[in-house]
């Protein structure tokens, strides 16, 4: 993915510290009081520029929503998406995923989305890949038993591989689509990435995974 650096982004995200966690660790396991209500937890990693959290958050307003993203120009989007749609309901982490099971505790999280994320297709990149068996570890610890972990790409390899990788570490697979777009599907919330290869004809995979420790 090509980053354009917005020197202005890390100011504008500091201001807006009611939205954007700056310690994200010391709340693990106290995200309600972050929100300020008791809810459901569901986050996203790789969040990008948020069309997805935010469309997630406008439809689920019930659910508490918090978005992981590695870089401040690109999450400054998804801050200003919050800022102009009035969404009490999301907040932003501008921090790298890898550090998840020390912001969130054991079985705090209802649900996890990962989303178009880089396929990293060389061999020698496999522990890069965020369904490599490491990250799942970490899904599995902040996930509840039952949990679910909802995963869209538009490449087939790292879907196949991915499938794999869940099936391995244990999670139960369910809602497989191979086409999700030409699926009967009523519920999906589209992603950018997700609207740029659809309109290039490209297929969307889709699966969820249980978390079942
Ligand atoms: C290909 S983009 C997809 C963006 C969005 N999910 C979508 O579907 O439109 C992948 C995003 O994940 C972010 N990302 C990749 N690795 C990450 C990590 N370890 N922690 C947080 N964000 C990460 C990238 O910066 C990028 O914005």
């Amino acid at each position: 993915m090509r980053v354009r650096h917005k020197p202005w982004a890390k100011s504008k995200l500091n201001q807006h510290s009611n939205l954007v966690v700056q310690s994200p660790k010391d709340h693990s396991g106290e995200w309600y009081d972050i929100f300020h209500r008791e809810a459901p937890l569901h986050v996203e990693i790789g969040t990008g520029k948020g069309r997805f959290l935010t469309g997630m958050a406008k439809k689920y307003p019930d659910i508490n929503f918090v978005g992981i993203e590695l870089h401040e120009s690109v999450i400054v989007t998804a801050l200003q998406r919050c800022l102009d749609e009035g969404l009490d309901n999301v907040r932003l982490i501008n921090e790298d995923a890898r550090g998840l099971t020390e912001f969130f505790a054991e079985d705090e999280v209802d649900a996890l989305y990962l989303n178009f994320c880089d396929p990293w297709p060389k061999n020698r990149h496999e522990k890069r890949r965020l369904t490599y068996s490491a990250f799942l570890a970490q899904y599995e610890y902040v996930l509840k038993k039952g949990g679910l972990l909802n995963f869209k790409t538009d490449n087939q390899g790292l879907f196949e591989y991915s499938l794999e990788s869940f099936s391995k570490y244990g999670f139960i697979l369910q809602n497989i689509s191979l086409d999700l777009h030409h699926a009967k599907t009523k519920d999906n919330v589209v992603t950018e990435y997700e609207e740029k290869f659809a309109e290039k004809g490209q297929r969307i995979y889709r699966c969820e995974a249980i978390s079942s420790e």
